[in-house]
């Protein structure tokens, strides 16, 4: 699949999930480039259709989008339930186990996940895997003693590297962070990975979402298709 087609599908189901806002809604807006598709088309029913909902975002980059369309954005703390959260992944398993962070913003995914009352995903169908852990996993760390956590990481197999941007500097988060990807290739025990990633000193996160996500929206060429999690 060639990065037009991936782009169609993510497209497709940004377009399919924003559907699901309706006024008066409080939204968790997701972030990444399927996301940017969602926010497109929300701006586009605002400005068209008049929708009016508000919406707490995931990162500036997705705040920024969303207010050049006039969505009302406030800060996460200042409401006080969120109806529905709607936001990409890096990888999907049948179990509806998922790697996020490809695109830094995976903390203030999570918060806003996990204060969702239903999380919706957005994925193209290359996105899911059998296993997942083909995709690096992102973790976020805190600059302070960032060298010795991964060392710690390179004693346990985890193959570290941290994130660099195209000028050859440290990424860093929306938090001031550093991101450590861990390119494990298969994650086969998803539940102890995390527990050994969050109990480590120096880590703020981890991209492993371990049954959280609701509901999967995947761009197919045959059309979106809906992935339902019953067992949450
Ligand atoms: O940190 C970024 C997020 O977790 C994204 O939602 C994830 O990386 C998917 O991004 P994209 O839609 O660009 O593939």
């Amino acid at each position: 699949m060639d990065k037009a087609q991936q782009d169609a599908l993510k497209k497709a189901a940004g377009i399919e999930a924003a559907k699901i806002v309706e006024n008066d809604m409080t939204v968790g807006l997701g972030t990444g480039s399927t996301v940017r598709f969602l926010v497109d088309e929300l701006g586009r029913r605002v400005q068209e259709e008049g929708l009016h909902f508000t919406g707490v975002t995931t990162s500036r980059r997705t705040q920024e989008q969303a207010e050049g369309y006039g969505i009302r954005i406030v800060n996460i703390d200042e409401v006080d339930h969120i109806d529905v959260t709607i936001d990409g992944a890096d990888e999907v398993d049948k179990n509806f186990n998922g790697i996020k962070g490809g695109g830094a913003a995976l903390l203030w995914e999570k918060i806003v996940a996990i204060n969702s009352n239903r999380i919706v995903w957005i994925v193209d169908q290359s996105k899911v895997v059998d296993v997942i852990g083909a995709f690096p996993l992102p973790v976020e760390v805190i600059p302070f003693g960032v060298g010795h956590v991964i060392k710690k990481f390179e004693a346990k197999g985890y193959r570290p590297t941290l994130r660099m941007d195209t000028d050859g500097k440290p990424v860093r988060t929306d938090e001031n962070d550093l991101v450590v990807d861990l390119h494990l290739e298969r994650i086969e025990h998803p539940q102890d990975l995390a527990t050994d990633l969050i109990t480590t000193v120096g880590v703020v996160e981890h991209g492993l979402f371990l049954n959280m996500v609701d509901t999967v929206i995947v761009g197919d060429p045959n059309g979106p298709c809906v992935m339902t999690n019953s067992n949450k």
